[in-house]
C-alpha cells in the first residue's frame, strides 16, 4: 500500500491541480469567442491547414513581453489623467515587402520628428505607438473587388492574401499568417534597434531632417525648432544634466486585432502574474466594423491584459460606448482602455460630446484619441481613395474643441502616415491635388499622410495643445 503523501507532496499536488484548473479556465475564457459571431474573418479552403498554422504560431517566441505591455498601460494611465499625449501611427496596411530597414527607418524618423514637435512645442510627454510590426490584416467594406468586369475576393491584408489582381494572389492562404509573424518580428527588431541603439537620440534632431529640410516648408519649420532644441540641450548639459538620458526612446507596437486565430495563437500566460497577454503587439485595437458588444472580437479582447483600444465611428451611441467600457474595463483600470474616435470632420463636433459626457459621468477612466483619417475618406474622380488634409486638420481641431468645452483631456492622435513623399492625400504644404494622386500612390489600402503633411499636422496639434492652457 502506498504510504500517505507527505505535506510537501500534498502541497505540490494541490498546486498542480490549482494551476491545471486555473489554466484550463483561462483557456476556456480565451476560446469563448469561438462560439460567437466573428465578422471580417477570412474564409480558408482547408481548416486543417489553419489549425496547423495556429499550432506553429503557438510555438513561436513572444514578440513583446507582458512587462512592456504593463509599462505602456502605465503610460496610457498618464494620458487618462491628462498628463501625456498619444502619437499612434503608421501604414493603413503594412506589407511583407515593406519590412525593410529603409521603410521602417523612414516611418520611425517621421514619427520621431512629430513626437519631438509635440514634446517641445506643446511641452507634453508623448507616448509613441507605431501602427507597425503587425498591421497586416484589413477589414473590408465589400468582400469582393470588381475590375473591368472581373470579380475577385477583396484584398484583406498581406496576412491573408495578395494585393495583385489575380485569382492566385487573392486566394486566402493561411501560411501567410506565419509570414505576418516573421515580418512583424523583423520590423519590431528594427524598431527596437533604431529607438534604443542611438538613432533616436535627441541629439540627432537635425539628422532626422537632413534629406528633407531644403524641399519643404514643414522641413524648414522643423529645422528651426531643432535648432532651439539643440540650444536647450547645450544649456542643460552646461547645467550638469547627463546627455545620455536622451539616448533612446520608448516605442510600442500596435495593430488591429482582426484575425482571431492569429491573435489567439499568440496569446500566452504571463509567468509573473498568471494572466493572459496577446504577445503579438503591445497594444491591440478593435475596428469600427468588429466592435459588436456580443461579438467574438470583444469577447476575445476582454480576456487579454494588454492595453486595448476601440474605434468609435459616427453612429456610436453614448450607451454603446458605456457598454464597451463596462465590458472591456469593468474594474476601471486607468490605461486599460482607449477610445479612438473617427467621426469625420463634419460630424465630430456633434457626435463626440454625448459620448464623452456619458463616459465621463458614468464610466471609468478612458483615454480619448482622435483618428482623423477614417471618417474623411472619399473617392477622387480618378478612382483613387483619398483624404483632404484640410478635413484631417479640421477633425483634429473639432476633437480639441469638444474636449476643451467639456473640460476633458484630448489624449492623442491616431493617424495613417508614411515616411515617404507619396501622393495619396490631397492638400498640404506641397498642395497635392486630385490630378496628382497617380504620381506616387503606393498604399496597399487607405491613403496615408506623407512626411510633410504629417509634420504639418504635428505643428498644428502642438499649437492646439498649447492653447488648452
Ligand atoms: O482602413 C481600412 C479601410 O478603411 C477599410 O479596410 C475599408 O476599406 P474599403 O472601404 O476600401 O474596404
Ligand atoms: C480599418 C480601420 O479603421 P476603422 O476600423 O476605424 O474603419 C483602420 O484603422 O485601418
Ligand atoms: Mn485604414
Amino acid at each position: 500500500m502506498p504510504s500517505a503523501p507527505s505535506f510537501q507532496d500534498r502541497r505540490a499536488r494541490c498546486a498542480i491541480a490549482l494551476s491545471t484548473v486555473s489554466t484550463s479556465s483561462v483557456t476556456g475564457e480565451l476560446d469563448a469567442w469561438r462560439g460567437l459571431p466573428a465578422l471580417q474573418q477570412p474564409t480558408w479552403d482547408d481548416p486543417a491547414e489553419v489549425e496547423a498554422v495556429a499550432a506553429e504560431l503557438a510555438k513561436q517566441p513572444p514578440l513583446v513581453f507582458a512587462g512592456e505591455c504593463d509599462q505602456l498601460k502605465n503610460q496610457l494611465a498618464e494620458v487618462t489623467h491628462g498628463r501625456a499625449f498619444v502619437l499612434q501611427g503608421g501604414d493603413c496596411a503594412e506589407t511583407f515587402a515593406g519590412a525593410t530597414a529603409d521603410d521602417v527607418r523612414n516611418k520611425l524618423k517621421t514619427l520621431l520628428q512629430m513626437a519631438v514637435v509635440l514634446t517641445y512645442a506643446a511641452s507634453v510627454p508623448v507616448v509613441k505607438i507605431g501602427r507597425m510590426a503587425g498591421q497586416f490584416a484589413k477589414p473590408r467594406s465589400k468582400p469582393v473587388e470588381v475590375r473591368g468586369g472581373v470579380e475577385l475576393p477583396a484584398y484583406r491584408g498581406d496576412a491573408v492574401n495578395g494585393l495583385g489582381f489575380s485569382p492566385d494572389e487573392r486566394r486566402n492562404d493561411p501560411r501567410r499568417l506565419l509570414q505576418a509573424y516573421f515580418s512583424s518580428s523583423v520590423t519590431l527588431n528594427l524598431c527596437r534597434a533604431f529607438t534604443k541603439g542611438g538613432y533616436a537620440d535627441l541629439r540627432q534632431v537635425h539628422a532626422w531632417n537632413q534629406d528633407f529640410v531644403a524641399q519643404s516648408p514643414a522641413g524648414r519649420r522643423y529645422e528651426q525648432l531643432a535648432g532651439e532644441i539643440d540650444r536647450a540641450l547645450t544649456f542643460m548639459k552646461a547645467c550638469g544634466a547627463n546627455p545620455d538620458e536622451f539616448h533612446g526612446v520608448e516605442f510600442y507596437s500596435s495593430h488591429e486585432a482582426l484575425i482571431l486565430e492569429y491573435e489567439r495563437a499568440l496569446t500566452r500566460i504571463d509567468s509573473r502574474t498568471g494572466s493572459p497577454y496577446d504577445v503579438s503587439a503591445h497594444f491591440l485595437w478593435l475596428g469600427e466594423r468588429t466592435r459588436q458588444l456580443d461579438g467574438a472580437h470583444v469577447e476575445f479582447l476582454r480576456h487579454i491584459h494588454n492595453p486595448i483600444g476601440v474605434k468609435l465611428g459616427p453612429t456610436t451611441t453614448a450607451d454603446d460606448a458605456l457598454a464597451l467600457m463596462d465590458k472591456l474595463n469593468p474594474h476601471g483600470e486607468p490605461g486599460r482602455l482607449t477610445f479612438i474616435t473617427r467621426m469625420g470632420a463634419d460630424r465630430i463636433r456633434d457626435a463626440l460630446p454625448p459620448l464623452v459626457e456619458k463616459v465621463t459621468r458614468n464610466g471609468g477612466p478612458v483615454a480619448w484619441v482622435c483618428d482623423p483619417m477614417h471618417g474623411n475618406t472619399f473617392e477622387a474622380p480618378s478612382g483613387h481613395k483619398t483624404r483632404r488634409v484640410t478635413d484631417v486638420l479640421d477633425e483634429v481641431a473639432g476633437f480639441f474643441a469638444v474636449h476643451r468645452s467639456l473640460g476633458t483631456h484630448p489624449g492623442g492622435i491616431h493617424i495613417e502616415f508614411t515616411g515617404d513623399d507619396v501622393t495619396e492625400c490631397v492638400g498640404g504644404g506641397h498642395e497635392i491635388d486630385e490630378a496628382d494622386l497617380h504620381q506616387r500612390y503606393e498604399t496597399a489600402c487607405d491613403p496615408r499622410l506623407n512626411r510633410g503633411q504629417s509634420l504639418d499636422l504635428a505643428f498644428m496639434v502642438a499649437e492646439l495643445y498649447r492653447r488648452l492652457d
